[in-house]
């Protein structure tokens, strides 16, 4: 058998595999119309989308996974379909971040799939109000970088907030230096969020030291800038570059390898859990000696692992401070619940943010 020969057989068993594929994907579609058929009947909840559920499936995925495809390709491959299958019932609108093109943009699609539909917003509250008011199903929103800490609107809004928490998304974050103009000497103004131009404080004061550097609302916006002004750059995305159509002057400008960013996946509805969870809750108390460390014994006691703990101003009382914090389980598992009712006894403020699955992909 010569080559072309061969090369033809084995494409005629990848064509047969793909309609078997094929045929079992639409089979799978069908039994997902009929548990969303089954939950509207029972009266559970306004949307069928299940995060411990989707969880759970992508945890299988990955444990079960043999290869050659890694176990993470396979999770998003497996995203993708559960996405499409929820679509056929009720397609979510998803708020995030925005403009257009920005890493939470990314963190959104991450999650739920891109068979949902997403509206960008242009400010954190505003993703609040609109998930408070009905008009998105969930919102998405950055809540701490890895390299820069907490985002401070962010954890703001839960004080006021009547959402929960639903999921955590985590992103590799990437930064590139982009332009309309071909060469880096060229450049005598810089674009790029806040916290952006932090993350690349080393590249830039090596690389770009005579450059200004603006701050904007967005890296996002910055591309967008970048693309209708010359002698100017952004830090942003490939996926801004590819919509702002510029040139990426330089790759991967990040001073931390590992720069990663969370975010928060909020909405109207409390999820059970799926086995490998974490729980965010607010506390605060008057101020006095050893408070927090009366406040965090409820948890040592019960041999509950914090995970993270970030303190703001209360915004009631001078220098009185709420705690966020983000321990390991669900408010439903037996210790992290009898922690929460000794805490709650303790604390002069409690507010449970939500119990959500631990990030899969
Ligand atoms: O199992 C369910 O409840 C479904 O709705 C099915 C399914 C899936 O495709 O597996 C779809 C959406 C949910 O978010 C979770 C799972």
């Amino acid at each position: 058998m010569d080559d072309s020969q061969q090369l033809q057989q084995v494409r005629a068993r990848i064509d047969a595999l793909d309609e078997q594929i094929q045929r079992l994907l639409n089979e799978r579609a069908e039994l997902a119309r009929q548990t969303a058929q089954i939950k509207q009947a029972a009266g559970l909840g306004e949307n069928c989308f299940r995060p411990e559920r989707e969880a759970e499936i992508l945890r299988r995925v990955i444990a079960r996974n043999p290869g050659p495809l890694s176990g993470q390709e396979m999770a998003r491959l497996f995203r993708e379909i559960m996405s499409a299958c929820l679509a056929l019932e009720t397609p979510l609108m998803i708020a995030y971040l925005g403009p257009e093109g920005t890493f939470t943009e990314a963190a959104a699609l991450k999650h739920f799939g891109h068979s949902v539909k997403t509206r960008p917003l242009i400010a954190i509250d505003e993703i609040f109000r609109e998930v408070e008011a009905g008009t998105a199903h969930y919102g998405v929103v950055p809540v701490e970088n890895s390299t820069e800490g907490a985002v401070t609107h962010t954890l703001d809004q839960f004080l006021i907030s009547p959402l929960q928490i639903c999921g955590e998304v985590e992103l590799r974050i990437h930064h590139h230096l982009l332009s309309r103009n071909k060469a880096l000497t060229e450049v005598s103004r810089l674009y790029a969020h806040q916290q952006t131009l932090a993350q690349c404080r080393e590249w830039l004061d090596a690389h770009l030291a005579g450059c200004e550097r603006i701050p904007v609302g967005s890296n996002a916006e910055a591309a967008r800038r970048a693309g209708n002004e010359s002698g100017c750059a952004a830090i942003a995305s490939d996926r801004a570059r590819e919509i702002y159509g510029l040139q990426a002057l330089a790759t991967n400008i990040e001073d931390e390898p590992g720069n990663t960013t969370r975010f928060l996946v909020i909405g109207s509805q409390a999820v059970v859990p799926s086995g490998n969870d974490k729980t965010s809750l607010l506390l605060s108390g008057p101020n006095r000696s050893g408070l927090l460390y009366d406040l965090l014994r409820p948890l040592a006691d019960n041999e509950i692992s914090m995970t993270r703990l970030e303190s703001r101003p209360s915004r009631r009382k001078l220098w009185e401070y709420v705690f966020f914090i983000d321990v390991e389980g669900h408010m439903e598992d037996p210790k992290v619940a009898t922690a929460l009712a000794t805490l709650k006894d303790q604390a002069s403020f409690l507010k449970l943010l939500g119990s959500y699955p631990r990030a899969v992909i």
